[in-house]
């Protein structure tokens, strides 16, 4: 199981006696607090995949502009067909891009082409599947089943100043091919966070290399700096830190002179005396915000600001720096991209297991999600959760959320969870 020892001898000087641990609650809501949206900047349509829009997007134009013929045909009078077959004579032709300037009378059509204005005095497509040609003559063996049939009418799609993306949505394909329409070459959207993140500590080696016998792989950083990405931000790799206070200090510093807007450290929150982030971030000028809080995984998570650059310290072991980051890190980020900063992922789900009884902090119990196939939901709990365990996390579904002190539970009960 995980730590939850504060009264274990220490030789460190930070005081880790059993003080209460801050409540998850309260800890979101001190992170977030004062957090503003970022500066708004213009980007090309090509480089807004992805980004968040800053302000509600009017269409400059109404889309189609003009009536426009759906297929490929003839444009004609429906009263022409009132009986068949009809013969109709062909007075010019209208191809995308190119109306027919003049008027359709009585017994005369225009040859049409999909995409193209239809011409003043045609009210109906005849598509040319249901036509012969002879010269300037067509006839009609069929008449289409209404009058209108086949033709755009303008505005069919939308109006000129009509709002269709809204404020804080994350851009992807439909919308920016719909902003293209609405004739938008560039798009508001906030700046990017800038999220540099630190790896700490004299065990960790990059990935694709070879650890020492003591060491092991880093790890926390990818899984992080995806999570960034998802979320909209822009990660900074700060690489790895060892546990040294000077050239930990060193790297903090590139973080505020990068212009960092979040700061995140990876390892070293919590008591041990090599455990250093919050003494060197201390000396650098950090106010703390909060340190070690009511949650496991995560206990010895720290917030606090350096300037103009939030810090967020995630502990090391790899299951707590991802959970942490999923509920800490990616509501700041949306905050700051003006976004909810509820991620909307709670919802809830039957027990497929007994669960124990909770201690004093808030759990999030890596499980098996299973989907009946009535929409339903069974939540089964992993008998073994270790924050180390970081496969156990990667083929878990979701987790269920335990408040502190919660009641033991049998099978068939529901729960609080969050869907991964
Ligand atoms: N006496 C106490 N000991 C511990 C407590 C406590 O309250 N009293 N809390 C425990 C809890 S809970 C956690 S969580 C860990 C977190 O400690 P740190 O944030 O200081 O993390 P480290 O000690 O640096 O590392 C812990 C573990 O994770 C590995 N690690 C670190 N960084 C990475 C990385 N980037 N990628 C992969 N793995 C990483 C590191 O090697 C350690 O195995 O503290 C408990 N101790
Ligand atoms: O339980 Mo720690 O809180 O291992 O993350």
């Amino acid at each position: 199981m995980t730590n939850d020892t504060p009264s274990a001898p220490q030789s460190s000087t930070k005081s880790t006696g059993p003080k209460p641990l801050m409540p998850v609650a309260e800890a979101m809501a001190k992170l977030l607090q004062g957090v503003q949206p970022q500066a708004i900047e213009h980007v090309p349509l090509a480089q807004a995949n992805g980004r968040i829009l800053a302000e509600d997007l009017a269409s400059t134009r109404t889309q189609p502009p003009f009536a426009a013929s759906a297929m490929d045909g003839y444009a004609i009078r429906h009263s022409d067909l009132a009986s068949l077959p009809a013969h109709l004579t062909v007075i010019g032709e209208a191809p995308a891009g190119h109306g027919f300037s003049g008027k359709i009378a009585e017994g005369q059509t225009v040859r049409i082409f999909t995409g193209a204005p239809v011409p003043a005095g045609a009210d109906t497509i005849l598509i040319q599947e249901d036509t012969t040609r002879d010269g300037d003559i067509v006839t009609a063996h069929e008449c289409p089943s209404k009058e209108g049939l086949y033709i755009r009418p303008a505005g069919l799609d939308f109006a000129q100043g009509q709002v269709l993306i809204t404020k804080g949505c994350k851009l992807g394909y439909r919308d920016l091919a719909l902003a293209a329409a609405m004739n938008h070459a560039e798009l508001p959207v906030y700046r990017r966070p800038i999220v540099a993140i630190l790896a700490t500590g004299d065990e960790l080696v990059r990935p694709g290399m070879t650890p020492g016998p003591d060491q092991i792989i880093a790890s926390n950083h990818a899984g992080v700096a995806a999570l960034v990405e998802d979320c909209g931000g822009e990660p900074l790799d700060l690489g790895i830190s060892p546990d040294d206070s000077t050239i930990m200090a060193g790297h903090v510093r590139l973080a505020i002179e990068s212009k960092a807007d979040i700061l995140i450290t990876l390892g070293g929150a919590s008591v041990g005396d090599h455990d250093l982030v919050q003494d060197v971030l201390g000396s650098e000028g950090m106010d703390l915000a909060f340190w070690r809080i009511a949650m496991r995984p995560g206990k010895p998570l720290m917030a606090g600001h350096l300037g103009q650059t939030k810090v967020l310290g995630l502990p090391g072991n790899p299951v707590s720096s991802l959970v942490c980051a999923l509920l800490f890190l990616k509501p700041l980020i949306r905050t700051m991209l003006g976004q909810n900063s509820d991620t909307h992922h709670e919802t809830e789900a039957v027990l497929g297991a007994p669960i124990g009884q909770n201690d004093r902090r808030q759990d999030y119990v890596r499980a098996e999600l299973t989907e009946e196939t009535d929409g339903s939901l069974t939540v089964t709990p992993f008998p073994k959760q270790d924050s180390s365990m970081l496969a156990l996390l990667a083929k878990s579904g979701a987790l269920i959320i335990r408040p502190p002190h919660a009641d033991a539970l049998d099978a068939g009960k529901r729960v609080p969870i969050l869907r991964l």
